[in-house]
């Protein structure tokens, strides 16, 4: 089936971008896809948030995840037939463990990368230490496991010679545009820590991952590479059987006055017990047309995970006209929010580049920089943006 987008050359500074091949109305899905690679968040899963390893659907049942987000044990939940979690599909691998929510996960996991990473946990194992390491230096909230790039590698391993051409091609594709990105330029922006962890990491892969077919893979520029295509294009990926559950029962004719104040109070007892951080399965993916998408600080499209799994499903949030380019935002709802210095800010230090779209064009004479979302501190990063320059 031909697809509704296509990927185009803009300039040197934004690289390609992608580009509506018709008209979209508001709330149409412009495209769904499967992610080239996925991984829950490691501090996510260790909290008790159970997904399933190869597709990230929840494994709880949504009464299980609201008695366990509420702290109430005996809450009892009402329609159970919007809870879409069926566990007797799950499946567990036999030598490790791990759980699967359908047979079909667990083999397509075990044939791609799973005979690699399989081990106990406890065990002492290279992946082991690896991820040990990573949950050491990097605490919640987390934007990247660092068993995202241990899986891709695990791919390598375990692909078939055509495969394995193939899969560093689509890994050529999200490197593109960045590759002839200088060291210093790139180092300058993650800052001095991030290097030091890189340099923790980096031996760790070599011994994990020792064969001839990775001699490329863990130099130091090339490491420092692979990490960058994770901070340049991995997805933030959120899913939850109770969150699905609600938007169900939402959506039916059953919700009623007293389903929506069963949905408050459950709401309140949430926040009390688990806060706002982490109420989601959460972890992230490569997505190989979800990377082409530029940010704007006013996006036409938002992400969704309409299936409560990693596949990803690309939503029109205004009318786009064919010929239109598609933009997402990197940055959450509320830091949308926040002004110009804000955004670009965080786009900076997480995704290591100067924003160029148009709501920050039309606010590049706004006076805010140092707002209380701030912080009101002032990073001692120097911009190479002239429009940045002005604001100082
Ligand atoms: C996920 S990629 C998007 C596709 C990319 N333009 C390409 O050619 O592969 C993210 C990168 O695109 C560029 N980019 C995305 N949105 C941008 C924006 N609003 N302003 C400037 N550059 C942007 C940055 O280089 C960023 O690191």
């Amino acid at each position: 089936m031909a697809l509704p987008v296509e990927e185009r050359f803009i300039n040197n500074l934004t690289g390609n971008g992608l580009f509506a091949k018709k008209d979209f109305t508001v709330g149409e899905v412009i495209f769904e896809e499967r992610p080239l690679v996925s991984c829950q968040f490691a501090w996510n899963e260790d909290c008790g948030y159970k997904s399933c390893e190869y597709c990230l659907r929840p494994l709880e049942s949504a009464q299980e995840n609201a008695r366990r987000l509420t702290g109430l044990p005996d809450l009892v939940l009402p329609f159970p037939e919007y809870d879409a979690i069926d566990k007797s599909l799950q499946e567990t691998c036999d030598g490790c463990g791990i759980t699967y929510c359908s047979p079909s996960c667990k083999d397509e996991a075990f044939r791609r990368y799973h005979q690699t990473m399989c081990h106990k946990k406890g065990q002492s194992h290279p992946l082991a230490v690896i991820r040990a390491s990573w949950k050491e230096m990097h605490y919640p909230p987390e934007s990247m496991n660092v068993m995202i790039l241990a899986k891709l590698a695990a791919m390598f391993r375990q692909a078939s010679e055509e495969e394995r051409s193939a899969l560093s091609k689509m890994l050529a594709r999200f490197q593109s545009g960045f590759a002839s990105a200088n060291e210093s330029f790139i180092h300058r922006m993650m800052g001095q820590q991030f290097q030091a962890q890189l340099e923790t990491l980096r031996p760790l892969f070599a011994a994990a991952f020792p064969e001839m077919i990775f001699q490329d893979w863990w130099t130091r520029q090339n490491f420092l590479s692979l990490f960058t295509v994770f901070a340049r294009n991995a997805q933030g990926v959120g899913v939850s059987s109770f969150g699905a559950w609600q938007y169900a029962l939402r959506n039916s004719s059953t919700f009623t006055e007293d389903a929506k104040t069963f949905l408050d109070v459950t709401y309140v007892a949430i926040n009390e017990k688990t806060g706002e951080e982490f109420i989601d399965n959460e972890g992230s993916g490569l997505y190989i047309m979800q990377r082409a998408c530029n940010h704007s600080c006013d996006p036409n499209t938002e992400v969704s995970f309409l299936h409560n799994d990693s596949t990803l499903s690309l939503i029109a949030r205004h009318p786009i006209k064919v010929g239109e380019e598609i933009f997402i935002s990197y940055l959450d709802e509320c830091t949308l929010k926040h002004s110009r210095h804000t955004r670009r800010k965080i786009l900076r230090e997480n995704y290591l580049f100067e924003c160029q779209c148009r709501l920050c064009s039309q606010q590049a004479d706004q006076a805010d920089i140092t707002s209380d979302e701030d912080g009101g501190e002032d990073d001692d990063w120097k911009s190479d943006d002239p429009m940045e320059e002005e604001e100082a």
